[in-house]
């Protein structure tokens, strides 16, 4: 194999194994969202491109399944809608993609989960001010020094890495370990 891409498999082998030290963090936000979800309240996912596509895998997660057979549970991404997307973002500007949405389908029940690379993402900021307003649970995913957004959500797992792709394979491990402690926690199964 090539002196580079045993870089790149190195280099995220050692970012992953840095997550260890976010487990309990990690059970923590568990517990909220198998607790939201017993509240009937929903888990709205908000993020920019390689994240955008993260939070519609999530909610597909949630909404389908991951590896039980179960209910559906209630989870939106909010970067899904063209429509939209582009109304909100051409009459009220980009940074308000998420808030706009999280303005209209969100409530105190709820969770809203950013995820964002530099953790500094304007839009996934002005998401986190609308939900907190509302009294809805922020949580962020982010990597570098964990940005903005690190200081504005409930809680924050801050991947170690100051590598974009890195990140985002970390985020997307986080996001299945959840995926299977919920089902674990919520139907007993696992
Ligand atoms: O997937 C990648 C790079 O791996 C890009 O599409 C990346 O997600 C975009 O540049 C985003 O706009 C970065 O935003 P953020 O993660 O800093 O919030
Ligand atoms: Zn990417």
């Amino acid at each position: 194999m090539s002196d580079r891409i045993t870089h790149h498999i190195e280099q995220h082998i050692t970012t992953i194994q840095l997550l260890a030290e976010s487990s309990h963090l990690i059970e923590t936000i568990v517990q909220s969202i198998t607790h939201c979800l017993s509240q009937n309240g929903k888990i709205l996912w908000m993020g920019n491109g390689g994240s955008a596509a993260d939070c519609q895998h999530m909610a597909a997660e949630f909404v389908g399944r991951f590896q039980l057979e179960r209910k559906g549970l209630a989870s939106i991404a909010l970067t899904t809608d063209t429509s939209i997307l582009t109304s909100v973002g051409n009459d009220y500007g980009f940074e308000k993609i998420f808030s706009r949405q999280i303005e209209s389908l969100c409530n105190n029940n709820d969770i809203v989960i950013g995820i964002s690379t530099s953790g500094n993402s304007t839009n996934i900021i002005e998401g986190f001010k609308q939900a907190k307003k509302i009294g809805a649970h922020t949580i962020g995913f982010t990597g570098n020094d964990g940005g903005l957004i690190a200081t504005q959500a409930h809680s924050c797992i801050i991947v170690p890495s100051n590598n974009t792709a890195r990140i985002q394979e970390a985020h997307i491990l986080i996001g299945h370990i959840i995926c299977a402690c919920i089902e674990s926690d919520y139907f007993g199964t696992i």
